[in-house]
């Protein structure tokens, strides 16, 4: 059997294909992902004024589908596509641009022959939830990125699961299971499901404008004013246009009476300045619960081990720094030498766009801040974290719940349908 799914994320668009056995034959509930292709250009939710281009966008891997998945095979393989917190926003600000890109997506993926399964927006518990299934479907071992049922063992059987902080353009969501944590207080960030005969309470929230794009755009809306930014090299400069800036609902509100068309950003690369802004994006002051991450949310005691993925994984990996083990504070002090390190010769870096490169100094402070003033990681329970690379996204997962196909038992995940 086959399955599609389209993982429409605020920055970018994947299209996965996974494969797993035929009941008839010896099923042994491990699903492969056989191909993935990466959608050109930005994710679908930046078609928001020409929708159509958001259909096209999709043809090319769609193409690739098709030639991918046998002929046979092609009218019973569903095709989903999931949304993330681009599309979430889009729909905060302009519902009818957020329909008009579904019915421009849902036009061009009819036009294939495989069975389309509906395109819709995921809430951020679901994302939040799938990051966590997929993540403990992750054979560590295996190297083509065999989704298991390994690790699903009954907590009798001594296996911890493994909590999952994943980092978007515009949301983020971290979730875990806690003994301190059973749903009671502050309930909405409690999702019980059934999985191989093993009920799992987990802790999750997203936290919607937290993803490292819309920091960065809050960032910047705080320094518009000041001739330099800590958060960018010594010697970095680029014009930037207010409006563009100001041009989401997680900012809008802040856009000052008056401003000009475009201002100047220059870098001054000061990795200490730069996490004082960061930290002021974060609300540390109320919390009507026994504990809270910040903004008030609710957040249990941190246990067991963690796995961080998407921008996670991409930052600090391209800085040398996914190697948990190394001292927090030797992490923050070449993280510090590495913000200081002037433009000219970090822009030497070949194979890295130079917009990926002009915002690493600034990611990796965003990363610390939010696991360490954010979430509470200390010095210890920071090395708990590693930083995989193999999360072909998490709704990928919404697929593998909604095929009646697959072995496993998942009646009671929460998923509107
Ligand atoms: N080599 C790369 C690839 C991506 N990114 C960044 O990683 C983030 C995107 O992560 P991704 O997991 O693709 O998030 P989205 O799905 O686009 O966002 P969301 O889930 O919030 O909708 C973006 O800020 C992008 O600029 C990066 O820094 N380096």
């Amino acid at each position: 059997n086959y399955g599609i799914v389209l993982d429409a994320g605020s920055s970018h668009t994947a299209l996965y294909i996974y494969a797993w056995p035929a009941e008839k034959d010896n099923n042994t509930g491990r699903v492969e992902q056989t191909h993935s292709c990466k959608v050109k250009g930005k994710g679908i939710s930046s078609y928001a004024s020409q929708p159509w281009k958001a259909g096209e966008s999709l043809t090319l891997c769609m193409q690739e589908a098709e030639q991918k998945v046998p002929n046979k095979r092609h009218h019973e393989t569903p095709l989903y596509l999931g949304a993330t917190a681009g599309m979430r926003l889009l729909n905060m600000e302009n519902s009818s641009a957020s329909d008009k890109v579904f019915q421009a997506v849902e036009k061009a993926l009819q036009k294939f022959p495989f069975s389309y399964q509906g395109a819709r927006i995921l809430s951020g518990q679901e994302e939040g939830a799938f990051g966590w299934v997929t993540v403990n479907y992750l054979d560590d071992l295996c190297s083509c990125c065999v989704l298991t049922s390994m690790r699903f063992l009954s907590p009798s059987q001594g296996l911890e699961t493994t909590g999952a902080l994943d980092l978007g353009g515009a949301s983020t969501q971290i979730s875990f299971v806690s003994d301190n944590y059973d749903g009671s207080e502050s309930p909405s960030n409690s999702v019980t499901f059934r999985l191989y005969g093993n009920d799992y309470n987990l802790y999750t929230h997203s936290f919607l404008c937290y993803g490292k794009d819309q920091v960065l755009r809050l960032a910047l809306a705080q320094q518009t004013q000041v001739n330099f930014h800590p958060c960018f090299h010594p010697g970095y400069t680029e014009i930037k246009n207010y409006s563009v800036l100001y041009d989401s609902p997680c900012v809008s509100g802040r856009k000052p009476q008056g401003a000009p068309e475009n201002f100047t950003l220059r870098g001054n690369g000061s990795f200490g300045q730069c996490q004082e802004i960061v930290k002021s994006v974060f609300n540390f002051t109320s919390c009507k619960y026994s504990q809270c991450s910040f903004n008030g949310v609710f957040q249990p005691l941190l246990q067991g081990p963690f796995g961080a993925f998407s921008a996670y994984y991409f930052v600090m990996n391209f800085l040398n720094l996914t190697d948990t083990s190394i001292p927090l504070d030797t992490v923050k002090d070449k993280l510090a030498r590495y913000c200081a390190t002037p433009w000219d010769e970090i822009k030497l870096h070949t194979g890295v766009k130079l917009s990926y490169l002009a915002e690493y100094c600034f990611s990796g402070t965003y990363i610390l801040t939010l696991l360490t003033e954010g979430y509470n990681f200390t010095s210890e329970s920071y090395s708990n974290i590693k930083f995989i690379k193999k999360v072909s996204r998490s709704y990928a997962t919404l697929f593998l719940l909604h095929t009646p196909q697959m072995p496993h038992d998942l009646s009671s995940f929460p998923v509107d349908h």
